[in-house]
């Protein structure tokens, strides 16, 4: 049965960072999904929206190199200065009784945002899952990734992978059962990190499965196990679990991504099963991206999931049946 949309209060925390990619531009993501109308179309459904501006890397002195020559070290630094900074905010959001919405910024921001729903769900003794939407599975370690890009390596440093070094770790940093995690959309993932998510007993939906068995089983099966544990549901959303033809907005695309209905479907589900409680929006590059496209259908797949509906109801029970 579809929850009855509710209106809420929807923080918005922007993260405009571009330290855990190789390619620059997706730092300038949350303005983007600004202007493509987030906030609007979300009081557009009566949910109550406050924007908190974006956390961005402080400039304490002129700098003499632009960002494209920064050195791992200087990167791996920034990523994590933003996942302390992004897990405080996040706690304080949540413990205000509201639904933070962080805007990406690479997908390495999830270290502080999933962070900070562990922080706050963990002791009150509520389970916390995760639905990681995205073309990789982000599972690398430093030792396990071939290019040493933190944005691929969030979920393993939250499911406690050991390879991470002391640098790593801090009060912000929460943990994650990896049984409590589901992949969906995956079509590329490195030979060590496929062994990794295996070995862990990570569900992965991957595009086949997908093709297989449509993503209405497909994401059934992840709100059937998040309903039955009464859990908090934080979705991450990269835009290249998109089909790149429909999202050509990151810098890391893969053929062969969801298409339009399927993302949208995926979102009006979770919408209606009234589980999610925090989601990530994150690798759209605007640089990258064809004159919003991509913007404007992440703002779109955000409002699905926040209960913006074709008809504005629920379909009801099939009234008549094609053959
Ligand atoms: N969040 C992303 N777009 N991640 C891409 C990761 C790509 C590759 N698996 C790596 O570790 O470098
Ligand atoms: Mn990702
Ligand atoms: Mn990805």
């Amino acid at each position: 049965m579809p929850a009855p949309s509710r209106p809420v209060r929807i923080d918005l925390v922007g993260v405009a960072t571009a330290s855990g990619a190789s390619v620059r531009g997706c730092g300038m993501g949350p303005e983007a999904l600004r202007v493509a109308g987030l906030a609007e179309a979300l009081m557009d459904l009566d949910h109550a929206v406050a924007d908190h501006g974006d956390l961005r890397r402080a400039q304490t002195s002129p700098s003499t190199h632009p960002s494209s020559a920064r050195m791992p070290e200087e990167r791996k630094a920034d990523v994590l200065e933003m996942a302390a900074r992004i897990s405080d905010a996040g706690h304080a959001i949540l413990q205000s009784g509201h639904v933070p919405v962080f805007l990406g910024g690479d997908h390495s921001i999830a270290m502080g945002t999933v962070s900070a729903v562990a922080r706050y769900c963990l002791p009150r003794q509520k389970p916390v899952h995760v639905l990681w939407i995205d073309a990789h599975a982000d599972y690398n370690t430093p030792q396990t990734s071939p290019s040493g890009n933190l944005h691929g390596m969030p979920l393993a440093l939250l499911c406690g992978e050991p390879g991470f070094d002391e640098a790593f770790q801090g009060d912000w940093l929460g943990r994650i059962d990896a049984h409590n995690v589901t992949i969906l959309g995956a079509r590329s993932v490195d030979r060590e990190e496929r062994r990794l998510v295996q070995a862990r007993g990570i569900e992965v939906i991957d595009m086949r499965k997908i093709d297989q068995i449509g993503v209405v089983a497909a994401v059934q099966k992840v709100i059937d196990k998040a309903k039955a544990a009464e859990a908090h549901l934080h979705v991450s959303l990269d835009v290249d679990s998109l089909d790149p033809a429909i999202a050509p907005g990151g810098g890391t695309l893969v053929p062969g991504g969801l298409s339009y209905r399927e993302a949208h479907l995926v979102m009006e589900m979770l919408h209606d099963c009234g589980l999610v409680g925090s989601l990530d929006v994150v690798e759209l590059n605007p640089f990258l991206d064809h004159g919003g496209k991509s913007a404007t259908l992440l703002v779109d797949l955000v409002a699905s999931l926040f209960g913006r509906s074709i008809m504005g109801e629920e379909p009801g029970p099939m009234e008549f049946v094609t053959e």
